[in-house]
């Protein structure tokens, strides 16, 4: 197998998030139309802080330690966590179709049906499982200590506040099927029940 240059890591690192938010951006368009606003994009200031963070990270460390750099395995084996999440991810919004929006909606429309087939046999938050080994995966590609623990630090306590909140609207939605479907599903999501 290649050995994977400091330079290469990060050019798989921009192709990965060039291709991660145009097909979420693509994808809300096909599914909910031109009202789509650019937040779709799914770029926020926490976000590009957090992506500066890892940048500064790989910089500091090609410079001072290039050894920690060059463990292409590693590389390797972020890349395949990248390309699993992303799919995971995919299959999420295209399996969700409609009822996939990127706000938590907090009144019920029309259009929203519960979803509990495909890859949400398998794991109620499907989308959040395959955006958290998406991104843990593109620091564990750059080579990222720092970066992949803080990572999975930030990525796990937001939706452990996150999924309670998304579920408390989903039983008010659905009712009885959404308990009973959250007893039988796991949350997919380490440790959130
Ligand atoms: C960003 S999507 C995330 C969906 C899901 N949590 C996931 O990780 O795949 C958030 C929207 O999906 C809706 N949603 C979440 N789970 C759903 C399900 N099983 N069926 C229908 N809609 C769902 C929520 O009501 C919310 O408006």
């Amino acid at each position: 197998m290649a050995e994977l240059s400091s330079l290469e890591e990060l050019w798989w690192m921009l192709g990965a998030l060039f291709f991660f938010h145009t097909s979420e951006y693509v994808l809300a368009l096909l599914f909910h139309g031109r009202g789509v606003s650019l937040g779709s994009f799914l770029i926020s200031g926490p976000y590009l802080v957090a992506l500066g963070c890892s940048f500064v990270e790989h910089g500091v460390e090609s410079r001072y330690a290039p050894w920690m750099k060059t463990l292409s395995p590693v590389s390797y084996m972020g890349l395949a966590m990248v390309v699993v999440g992303e799919f995971m991810r995919k299959c999420a919004v295209v399996t969700a179709n409609h009822s996939f929006t990127h706000d938590i909606k907090t009144f019920h429309r029309p259009e929203h049906r519960l979803v509990t087939h495909g890859i949400y046999r398998f794991f109620r938050h499907p989308g959040y499982l395959g955006f958290l080994i998406w991104s843990v995966g593109s620091q564990v590609l750059l080579c990222n200590p720092v970066c992949t623990v803080g990572y999975t630090i930030v990525m796990w306590r937001f939706f452990r506040d996150r999924i309670p909140y998304e579920e408390f609207f989903l039983v008010q939605f659905f009712g009885e099927e959404y308990q009973q479907y959250a007893e039988r599903v796991p949350s997919g999501i380490p440790f959130i029940q």
